[in-house]
């Protein structure tokens, strides 16, 4: 049964608003920061990883976002336009801002952190006159990431983003991508989570965010609980993530949906949640079920732990497709 209705004649598929970023992972993986020497730099920002996961999945692509006027700026749309990304909604800021920075630390397969830099970073800047109603109008579906609601201006362009998406007839996907650097307290951060999570068709996020959003300390809500009060708003789908645990989708109709996650020879842990996301929706836009979408969007994220970066790993459809297969003939396992 197809629980997501998606519009259908749209010139895009999908189309993201929010942070586009520099990643700079380890070369030296299992240490830490304090002794690693070289990195590798790729394009990050959450939404910006499932947007290049969903181009290299085949889909019609466009991003809604601001860059800084600098090397890593040219290099991000570059990026972007290599893998198909429409950039004709990605404006250069002129204020001096800069682009914003992840450090990422693998100590260990599973003890992974990242050091954030972004004090005066472009994406934030976004302007509600920056965003084109054009660009919403041609989107099947908008992807919305906490993070831009952080501050203002880029908070009040996703929520006019919000409203373009809601006349256009676009449906909402929010990824709850909580990333605490960015916010000054959590009870602010709630309020427009929840804000945000009222207009949204589905909501990603990790048990942890959401006890966040709910303002719950861990282990005093139950997933189920957390995701009805949400389909009495506009939710058809809340999908709950448990790390390598899996993942527990709920449907407005009341049933729950789980996957698993497959087997991963894991180099980090960051990027599952982005190559999930990007998986997950996918296959909601070709109609399967929430479990075979959750499948292989459990599928994508095995492939991205097992890889160095996040974005450059986001796989095609016939990779995610053949990694499930090897996986179900026990052709891969656990490291
Ligand atoms: N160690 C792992 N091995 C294999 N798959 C994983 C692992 N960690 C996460 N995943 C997959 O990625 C999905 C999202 O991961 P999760 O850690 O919950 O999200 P986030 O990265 O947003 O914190 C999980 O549901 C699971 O399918
Ligand atoms: O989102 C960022 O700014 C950093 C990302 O590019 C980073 O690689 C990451 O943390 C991925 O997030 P996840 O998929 O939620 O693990």
């Amino acid at each position: 049964m197809a629980y997501l209705p998606i519009p259908e004649g749209k010139e895009l598929d999908f189309v993201a608003i929010g942070r586009l970023c520099i990643d700079l992972n380890a070369n030296e993986i299992n240490r830490p920061m304090e002794e690693t020497m070289t990195f590798t730099k790729y394009v990050g920002g959450s939404p910006a990883n499932i947007c290049i996961g969903m181009s290299r999945l085949g889909m019609r692509t466009s991003f809604i976002g601001k860059v800084a006027d600098d090397q890593m700026g040219r290099f991000i749309v570059s990026y972007l336009e290599k893998n198909g990304i429409d950039t004709s909604n990605v404006v250069t800021d002129r204020t001096g801002a800069v682009t914003g920075l992840a450090f990422t630390e693998i100590k260990s397969p599973t003890d992974c952190s990242i050091l954030m830099y972004r004090d005066n970073v472009a994406d934030l800047l976004l302007e509600t006159s920056e965003v084109l109603e054009e660009t919403v109008a041609k989107a099947k579906v908008l992807l919305i990431s906490g993070t831009a609601l952080a501050k203002s201006p880029s908070r009040e362009a996703v929520f006019l983003t919000l409203d373009y998406a809601k006349k256009h007839g676009a449906t909402i996907i929010f990824d709850l991508d909580y990333r605490p650097y960015t916010w000054t307290s959590k009870e602010e951060t709630a309020i427009y989570y929840n804000l945000a999570s009222e207009k949204c068709d589905v909501i990603i996020g990790t048990r942890e965010e959401f006890d966040m959003m709910e303002q719950f300390e861990k282990g005093q809500r139950d997933d189920r609980t957390t995701a009805s009060k949400w389909f009495s708003y506009q939710a058809k789908i809340v999908v709950i993530k448990h790390g390598k645990e899996g993942s527990i989708a709920y449907t407005q109709d009341g049933e729950s949906h789980t996957a698993n996650s497959f087997p991963a020879k894991v180099i980090k842990t960051f990027g599952a949640g982005d190559s999930y996301a990007a998986g997950f929706i996918y296959g909601l836009m070709h109609g399967w079920t929430v479990e075979k979408s959750m499948e292989f969007g459990s599928g994508a994220a095995a492939i991205v732990v097992s890889s160095h970066s996040c974005s450059d790993a986001m796989p095609t459809a016939e990779q995610v497709q053949d990694y499930i297969t090897r996986c179900k003939n026990g052709e891969i396992t656990a490291s």
